[in-house]
Protein backbone atom coordinates (compact mmCIF):
# COMPACT_ATOMS: atom_id res chain seq x y z
CA UNK A 1 0.00 0.00 0.00
CA UNK A 2 2.79 2.32 0.68
CA UNK A 3 4.55 4.56 -1.77
CA UNK A 4 8.08 2.29 -0.56
CA UNK A 5 6.48 -0.85 -1.93
CA UNK A 6 6.32 0.19 -5.40
CA UNK A 7 8.92 -1.14 -7.66
CA UNK A 8 11.41 1.79 -8.82
CA UNK A 9 12.18 2.24 -12.13
CA UNK A 10 15.23 4.34 -13.63
CA UNK A 11 14.68 5.56 -16.79
CA UNK A 12 18.06 6.17 -18.30
CA UNK A 13 17.93 8.72 -21.49
CA UNK A 14 21.00 10.73 -23.34
CA UNK A 15 21.83 11.25 -27.41
CA UNK A 16 22.60 8.66 -29.52
CA UNK A 17 26.30 7.04 -28.53
CA UNK A 18 26.38 9.03 -24.75
CA UNK A 19 27.32 5.74 -23.47
CA UNK A 20 23.77 4.51 -21.75
CA UNK A 21 24.37 0.45 -22.47
CA UNK A 22 28.16 1.17 -21.30
CA UNK A 23 26.21 2.41 -17.62
CA UNK A 24 23.80 0.13 -17.94
CA UNK A 25 26.18 -3.28 -18.55
CA UNK A 26 28.48 -1.52 -15.59
CA UNK A 27 25.14 -1.24 -13.29
CA UNK A 28 24.33 -5.33 -14.16
CA UNK A 29 28.06 -5.92 -13.06
CA UNK A 30 27.24 -3.91 -9.51
CA UNK A 31 24.22 -5.37 -8.81
CA UNK A 32 24.88 -8.39 -6.29
CA UNK A 33 22.03 -10.39 -6.58
CA UNK A 34 19.12 -7.62 -7.14
CA UNK A 35 17.26 -8.75 -9.50
CA UNK A 36 17.39 -5.61 -12.33
CA UNK A 37 14.98 -6.05 -15.24
CA UNK A 38 15.83 -3.90 -18.34
CA UNK A 39 13.92 -2.35 -20.62
CA UNK A 40 15.66 -1.39 -23.68
CA UNK A 41 14.33 0.43 -26.64
CA UNK A 42 16.44 1.29 -29.86
CA UNK A 43 16.27 3.56 -32.81
CA UNK A 44 17.28 1.39 -35.88
CA UNK A 45 15.60 -1.83 -34.15
CA UNK A 46 18.50 -4.42 -34.71
CA UNK A 47 18.33 -5.75 -31.24
CA UNK A 48 22.16 -4.32 -31.18
CA UNK A 49 22.02 -3.27 -27.86
CA UNK A 50 21.07 -6.72 -25.97
CA UNK A 51 23.19 -7.89 -28.19
CA UNK A 52 26.25 -6.02 -27.16
CA UNK A 53 25.00 -5.97 -23.31
CA UNK A 54 25.04 -9.69 -23.48
CA UNK A 55 27.92 -9.67 -25.16
CA UNK A 56 30.13 -8.77 -22.09
CA UNK A 57 30.58 -11.83 -20.81
CA UNK A 58 29.48 -10.75 -17.32
CA UNK A 59 27.78 -12.98 -14.66
CA UNK A 60 24.09 -11.32 -14.52
CA UNK A 61 23.98 -9.83 -17.83
CA UNK A 62 23.98 -12.56 -20.05
CA UNK A 63 20.95 -12.71 -21.08
CA UNK A 64 20.16 -16.27 -19.39
CA UNK A 65 19.48 -14.86 -15.70
CA UNK A 66 18.44 -11.53 -16.71
CA UNK A 67 15.39 -9.86 -17.35
CA UNK A 68 15.95 -8.61 -20.49
CA UNK A 69 12.84 -6.92 -22.53
CA UNK A 70 13.70 -5.05 -26.22
CA UNK A 71 11.11 -2.93 -27.77
CA UNK A 72 11.97 -2.90 -30.81
CA UNK A 73 9.18 -1.71 -32.57
CA UNK A 74 9.96 2.42 -32.83
CA UNK A 75 10.79 4.34 -30.90
CA UNK A 76 9.38 3.73 -26.95
CA UNK A 77 8.23 8.05 -26.14
CA UNK A 78 5.80 7.24 -29.34
CA UNK A 79 4.79 3.66 -28.88
CA UNK A 80 4.24 4.01 -25.32
CA UNK A 81 1.12 2.56 -25.35
CA UNK A 82 0.76 -0.49 -27.89
CA UNK A 83 3.98 -1.65 -26.44
CA UNK A 84 5.77 0.22 -23.17
CA UNK A 85 2.59 -0.35 -21.44
CA UNK A 86 1.76 -4.07 -21.90
CA UNK A 87 5.36 -4.55 -21.26
CA UNK A 88 4.80 -3.14 -17.86
CA UNK A 89 1.87 -4.75 -17.03
CA UNK A 90 3.43 -8.32 -17.69
CA UNK A 91 6.49 -7.27 -15.97
CA UNK A 92 5.17 -5.80 -12.49
CA UNK A 93 1.88 -8.32 -12.40
CA UNK A 94 4.19 -11.78 -13.01
CA UNK A 95 4.51 -14.28 -10.32
CA UNK A 96 8.28 -13.17 -10.01
CA UNK A 97 8.39 -9.10 -10.27
CA UNK A 98 12.16 -7.92 -10.49
CA UNK A 99 13.43 -5.74 -7.10
CA UNK A 100 14.10 -2.67 -9.88
CA UNK A 101 13.58 -1.32 -13.46
CA UNK A 102 16.04 -0.04 -15.87
CA UNK A 103 14.50 1.44 -18.86
CA UNK A 104 17.33 2.44 -21.66
CA UNK A 105 15.62 4.70 -24.27
CA UNK A 106 16.40 5.01 -27.48
CA UNK A 107 19.24 8.18 -28.12
CA UNK A 108 16.76 10.28 -29.90
CA UNK A 109 13.40 9.46 -27.33
CA UNK A 110 12.29 12.58 -25.66
CA UNK A 111 12.15 11.13 -22.10
CA UNK A 112 8.72 12.91 -21.10
CA UNK A 113 5.68 10.84 -23.38
CA UNK A 114 7.72 7.68 -21.63
CA UNK A 115 7.59 9.06 -17.74
CA UNK A 116 3.83 10.19 -18.38
CA UNK A 117 3.09 6.50 -18.84
CA UNK A 118 3.83 5.68 -15.93
CA UNK A 119 0.93 8.00 -14.49
CA UNK A 120 -1.45 5.24 -15.99
CA UNK A 121 -3.39 3.82 -13.26
CA UNK A 122 -2.43 0.36 -13.90
CA UNK A 123 1.17 1.20 -13.67
CA UNK A 124 1.11 3.54 -11.12
CA UNK A 125 -0.44 1.97 -8.77
CA UNK A 126 2.78 -0.75 -8.72
CA UNK A 127 5.76 1.15 -9.72
CA UNK A 128 7.20 4.78 -9.45
CA UNK A 129 9.79 6.22 -11.56
CA UNK A 130 12.74 6.61 -9.43
CA UNK A 131 14.54 8.81 -11.79
CA UNK A 132 15.59 9.96 -15.20
CA UNK A 133 18.70 9.83 -15.09
CA UNK A 134 20.51 11.61 -18.50
CA UNK A 135 23.96 10.70 -19.75
CA UNK A 136 25.87 13.32 -21.60
CA UNK A 137 28.85 12.77 -24.11
CA UNK A 138 30.84 15.20 -22.12
CA UNK A 139 33.54 15.32 -24.71
CA UNK A 140 31.06 16.14 -27.80
CA UNK A 141 28.43 18.27 -26.25
CA UNK A 142 31.88 20.32 -25.05
CA UNK A 143 33.21 20.08 -28.44
CA UNK A 144 29.68 21.46 -29.81
CA UNK A 145 27.94 19.12 -31.33
CA UNK A 146 24.84 20.13 -30.52
CA UNK A 147 25.32 23.48 -30.68
CA UNK A 148 24.22 25.99 -33.72
CA UNK A 149 27.15 27.48 -36.02
CA UNK A 150 25.73 31.12 -35.13
CA UNK A 151 26.52 32.69 -37.83
CA UNK A 152 25.04 29.96 -40.16
CA UNK A 153 21.95 30.17 -38.31
CA UNK A 154 21.64 33.70 -38.79
CA UNK A 155 22.26 33.54 -42.49
CA UNK A 156 20.06 30.87 -42.40
CA UNK A 157 17.09 33.10 -41.01
CA UNK A 158 18.06 36.13 -43.23
CA UNK A 159 17.33 33.97 -46.59
CA UNK A 160 14.60 33.21 -44.83
CA UNK A 161 12.27 34.78 -42.89
CA UNK A 162 9.17 32.37 -42.49
CA UNK A 163 12.27 29.49 -41.21
CA UNK A 164 11.16 28.61 -37.99
CA UNK A 165 14.92 26.98 -37.47
CA UNK A 166 14.81 24.02 -35.32
CA UNK A 167 17.65 22.14 -34.89
CA UNK A 168 16.85 18.17 -34.02
CA UNK A 169 19.44 17.04 -32.14
CA UNK A 170 19.77 20.60 -29.72
CA UNK A 171 15.75 19.50 -29.40
CA UNK A 172 16.42 16.16 -28.12
CA UNK A 173 19.47 16.97 -26.02
CA UNK A 174 17.37 19.74 -25.09
CA UNK A 175 14.40 17.64 -23.38
CA UNK A 176 16.86 14.65 -22.17
CA UNK A 177 18.20 17.69 -20.28
CA UNK A 178 14.84 19.07 -19.08
CA UNK A 179 13.27 16.24 -17.97
CA UNK A 180 16.85 14.90 -15.87
CA UNK A 181 17.14 14.47 -12.03
CA UNK A 182 20.69 13.39 -12.32
CA UNK A 183 22.96 13.70 -15.44
CA UNK A 184 25.65 11.90 -15.80
CA UNK A 185 29.32 13.28 -17.21
CA UNK A 186 30.29 10.69 -19.13
CA UNK A 187 33.34 10.00 -21.05
CA UNK A 188 35.50 12.36 -18.65
CA UNK A 189 38.12 10.42 -19.66
CA UNK A 190 38.19 12.59 -22.87
CA UNK A 191 38.38 16.29 -21.22
CA UNK A 192 40.64 17.78 -19.04
CA UNK A 193 39.37 19.13 -15.62
CA UNK A 194 39.17 22.83 -17.39
CA UNK A 195 36.91 21.46 -20.01
CA UNK A 196 34.65 19.81 -17.58
CA UNK A 197 34.33 22.37 -15.67
CA UNK A 198 32.74 24.78 -18.07
CA UNK A 199 31.08 22.75 -19.11
CA UNK A 200 29.20 21.49 -15.82
CA UNK A 201 28.28 25.17 -16.17
CA UNK A 202 27.25 25.64 -19.14
CA UNK A 203 24.57 22.32 -18.31
CA UNK A 204 23.26 23.56 -15.05
CA UNK A 205 22.10 26.46 -16.55
CA UNK A 206 19.38 24.00 -18.73
CA UNK A 207 18.47 21.82 -15.56
CA UNK A 208 16.20 21.87 -12.86
CA UNK A 209 17.50 23.50 -10.13
CA UNK A 210 18.94 20.50 -7.59
CA UNK A 211 19.94 18.34 -10.22
CA UNK A 212 22.74 16.65 -9.64
CA UNK A 213 26.12 16.39 -12.28
CA UNK A 214 28.26 13.66 -12.07
CA UNK A 215 31.32 13.35 -13.65
CA UNK A 216 31.84 9.54 -14.97
CA UNK A 217 34.08 7.47 -17.31
CA UNK A 218 32.61 4.53 -19.19
CA UNK A 219 29.63 4.30 -16.60
CA UNK A 220 31.18 3.64 -13.91
CA UNK A 221 29.09 5.55 -11.08
CA UNK A 222 27.81 3.28 -7.94
CA UNK A 223 24.49 1.92 -8.43
CA UNK A 224 23.96 3.59 -5.18
CA UNK A 225 24.31 6.75 -6.53
CA UNK A 226 21.96 5.57 -9.98
CA UNK A 227 19.38 4.07 -8.27
CA UNK A 228 17.29 5.33 -4.69
CA UNK A 229 17.14 8.91 -6.53
CA UNK A 230 13.08 8.38 -4.63
CA UNK A 231 11.97 10.98 -7.45
CA UNK A 232 8.91 9.70 -8.57
CA UNK A 233 9.08 11.62 -11.77
CA UNK A 234 5.68 10.98 -12.59
CA UNK A 235 4.02 13.00 -10.18
CA UNK A 236 5.76 16.50 -11.05
CA UNK A 237 5.73 16.11 -14.83
CA UNK A 238 4.65 20.01 -14.94
CA UNK A 239 8.32 21.40 -14.01
CA UNK A 240 10.00 19.24 -16.86
CA UNK A 241 9.38 20.78 -20.20
CA UNK A 242 9.50 19.12 -23.52
CA UNK A 243 9.03 19.64 -26.84
CA UNK A 244 6.26 16.96 -27.12
CA UNK A 245 4.17 19.37 -25.17
CA UNK A 246 3.87 22.00 -28.08
CA UNK A 247 3.44 19.33 -30.60
CA UNK A 248 0.84 17.05 -31.29
CA UNK A 249 2.94 14.27 -32.13
CA UNK A 250 6.57 13.50 -31.77
CA UNK A 251 8.00 11.59 -34.82
CA UNK A 252 11.70 11.02 -36.05
CA UNK A 253 11.35 12.11 -39.23
CA UNK A 254 14.24 13.89 -38.91
CA UNK A 255 16.45 11.01 -38.80
CA UNK A 256 17.27 8.22 -40.93
CA UNK A 257 18.55 4.82 -40.10
CA UNK A 258 19.10 1.66 -42.01
CA UNK A 259 21.54 -1.66 -41.95
CA UNK A 260 24.68 -2.15 -44.42
CA UNK A 261 25.53 -5.66 -44.43
CA UNK A 262 28.50 -7.10 -46.10
CA UNK A 263 31.00 -10.33 -46.16
CA UNK A 264 34.09 -10.82 -44.25
CA UNK A 265 36.52 -8.19 -43.33
CA UNK A 266 40.29 -9.32 -43.97
CA UNK A 267 41.90 -5.78 -43.24
CA UNK A 268 40.38 -3.90 -40.23
CA UNK A 269 42.37 -0.92 -41.00
CA UNK A 270 41.53 -0.61 -44.30
CA UNK A 271 37.96 -0.85 -43.33
CA UNK A 272 38.27 1.14 -40.23
CA UNK A 273 39.74 3.97 -42.79
CA UNK A 274 36.59 3.82 -45.05
CA UNK A 275 34.07 3.82 -42.16
CA UNK A 276 36.30 6.95 -41.20
CA UNK A 277 35.58 8.93 -45.06
CA UNK A 278 31.96 7.47 -45.17
CA UNK A 279 31.40 9.40 -41.37
CA UNK A 280 32.78 12.24 -42.63
CA UNK A 281 31.29 12.65 -45.72
CA UNK A 282 27.90 11.49 -45.17
CA UNK A 283 25.79 13.26 -42.09
CA UNK A 284 26.21 10.21 -40.04
CA UNK A 285 25.86 10.26 -35.88
CA UNK A 286 25.70 6.89 -35.09
CA UNK A 287 27.17 3.51 -36.23
CA UNK A 288 26.96 0.27 -34.31
CA UNK A 289 27.31 -3.68 -35.29
CA UNK A 290 29.76 -6.36 -35.68
CA UNK A 291 31.94 -7.84 -38.03
CA UNK A 292 32.70 -11.76 -38.84
CA UNK A 293 37.11 -11.45 -39.17
CA UNK A 294 38.61 -14.18 -41.14
CA UNK A 295 40.14 -16.83 -38.97
CA UNK A 296 39.14 -15.02 -35.52
CA UNK A 297 37.01 -17.04 -33.40
CA UNK A 298 35.30 -13.58 -31.42
CA UNK A 299 32.85 -11.46 -33.62
CA UNK A 300 34.54 -7.97 -33.93
CA UNK A 301 32.30 -4.84 -32.60
CA UNK A 302 32.38 -1.83 -34.28
CA UNK A 303 31.05 1.70 -31.93
CA UNK A 304 31.44 4.87 -33.75
CA UNK A 305 29.68 8.10 -32.73
CA UNK A 306 30.49 11.33 -34.59
CA UNK A 307 34.12 10.73 -35.86
CA UNK A 308 34.97 8.75 -32.96
CA UNK A 309 35.18 4.58 -33.86
CA UNK A 310 36.05 2.31 -31.20
CA UNK A 311 36.34 -1.34 -32.27
CA UNK A 312 37.11 -4.74 -30.30
CA UNK A 313 36.77 -8.37 -29.95
CA UNK A 314 33.35 -8.53 -28.01
CA UNK A 315 32.97 -12.72 -27.35
CA UNK A 316 33.39 -15.74 -29.85
CA UNK A 317 30.97 -16.39 -32.07
CA UNK A 318 28.09 -18.91 -31.17
CA UNK A 319 28.65 -22.42 -32.85
CA UNK A 320 25.11 -22.16 -33.69
CA UNK A 321 25.46 -18.37 -34.95
CA UNK A 322 25.73 -17.24 -38.75
CA UNK A 323 28.85 -15.49 -38.99
CA UNK A 324 28.08 -12.01 -40.75
CA UNK A 325 29.09 -8.20 -40.63
CA UNK A 326 26.80 -5.85 -40.28
CA UNK A 327 26.24 -2.23 -39.23
CA UNK A 328 23.46 -0.18 -37.92
CA UNK A 329 23.76 3.48 -39.23
CA UNK A 330 22.20 6.27 -37.77
CA UNK A 331 22.26 9.58 -39.65
CA UNK A 332 19.99 13.00 -39.90
CA UNK A 333 17.19 12.83 -42.87
CA UNK A 334 18.41 12.87 -45.92
CA UNK A 335 21.29 10.47 -45.46
CA UNK A 336 21.77 8.59 -48.89
CA UNK A 337 21.67 5.05 -47.65
CA UNK A 338 23.36 4.11 -51.08
CA UNK A 339 26.32 5.77 -51.43
CA UNK A 340 26.95 5.53 -47.33
CA UNK A 341 26.60 1.69 -47.88
CA UNK A 342 28.55 1.88 -51.09
CA UNK A 343 31.46 3.25 -49.12
CA UNK A 344 31.65 1.36 -46.16
CA UNK A 345 31.51 -2.01 -48.48
CA UNK A 346 33.80 -1.06 -51.17
CA UNK A 347 36.03 -3.85 -51.49
CA UNK A 348 33.96 -6.15 -49.69
CA UNK A 349 32.17 -9.09 -50.99
CA UNK A 350 28.56 -9.36 -50.60
CA UNK A 351 27.13 -11.27 -47.22
CA UNK A 352 26.95 -14.70 -47.29
CA UNK A 353 23.37 -16.16 -48.09
N1 LIG B 1 36.25 7.15 -24.16
C1 LIG B 1 35.07 6.76 -23.68
N2 LIG B 1 34.25 6.03 -24.46
C2 LIG B 1 33.06 5.64 -23.92
C3 LIG B 1 32.67 5.98 -22.61
N3 LIG B 1 31.42 5.47 -22.38
C4 LIG B 1 31.07 4.83 -23.52
N4 LIG B 1 32.06 4.93 -24.44
C5 LIG B 1 32.05 4.38 -25.81
O1 LIG B 1 31.08 5.12 -26.55
C6 LIG B 1 30.45 4.27 -27.50
C7 LIG B 1 28.93 4.32 -27.30
O2 LIG B 1 28.60 3.78 -26.03
P1 LIG B 1 27.17 3.14 -25.74
O3 LIG B 1 27.15 2.77 -24.29
O4 LIG B 1 26.86 2.10 -26.74
O5 LIG B 1 26.23 4.40 -26.00
P2 LIG B 1 24.62 4.46 -26.03
O6 LIG B 1 24.23 5.73 -25.41
O7 LIG B 1 24.04 3.22 -25.43
O8 LIG B 1 24.36 4.47 -27.61
P3 LIG B 1 22.94 4.35 -28.39
O9 LIG B 1 22.24 3.12 -27.83
O10 LIG B 1 23.30 4.18 -29.83
O11 LIG B 1 22.19 5.59 -28.16
C8 LIG B 1 31.06 2.90 -27.29
O12 LIG B 1 32.11 2.75 -28.20
C9 LIG B 1 31.57 2.94 -25.88
O13 LIG B 1 32.65 2.06 -25.66
C10 LIG B 1 33.57 6.79 -21.81
O14 LIG B 1 33.29 7.19 -20.69
N5 LIG B 1 34.74 7.14 -22.42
Amino acid sequence: MSVARKIPATVVTGFLGAGKTTLIRHLMEQANGRRIALVINEFGDLGMDREILTGCGVQGCDGEETNIVELANGCICCTVADEFLPTMEKLVMGANPPDAIVIETSGLALPKPLVKAFQWPEIRSRVTVDGVVTVVDAHAVAGGRFADDPDAVQAQREADAALDHDNPLEEVFEDQLACADMVILNKADLLDEAGMDVLEQDLRARLRPGVKLVPAAFGKVEPAVLLGLDAAAEDDLDVRPSHHDTEDDHDHDDFDSFVVEFGPVDDLDAFEARLHAAIAGHDILRVKGFLDVPGKAARHLVQAVGPRIDRWYDRPWKPEEHRRSHLVVIGLHGLDEAAVAEAIRSGLTAPAA
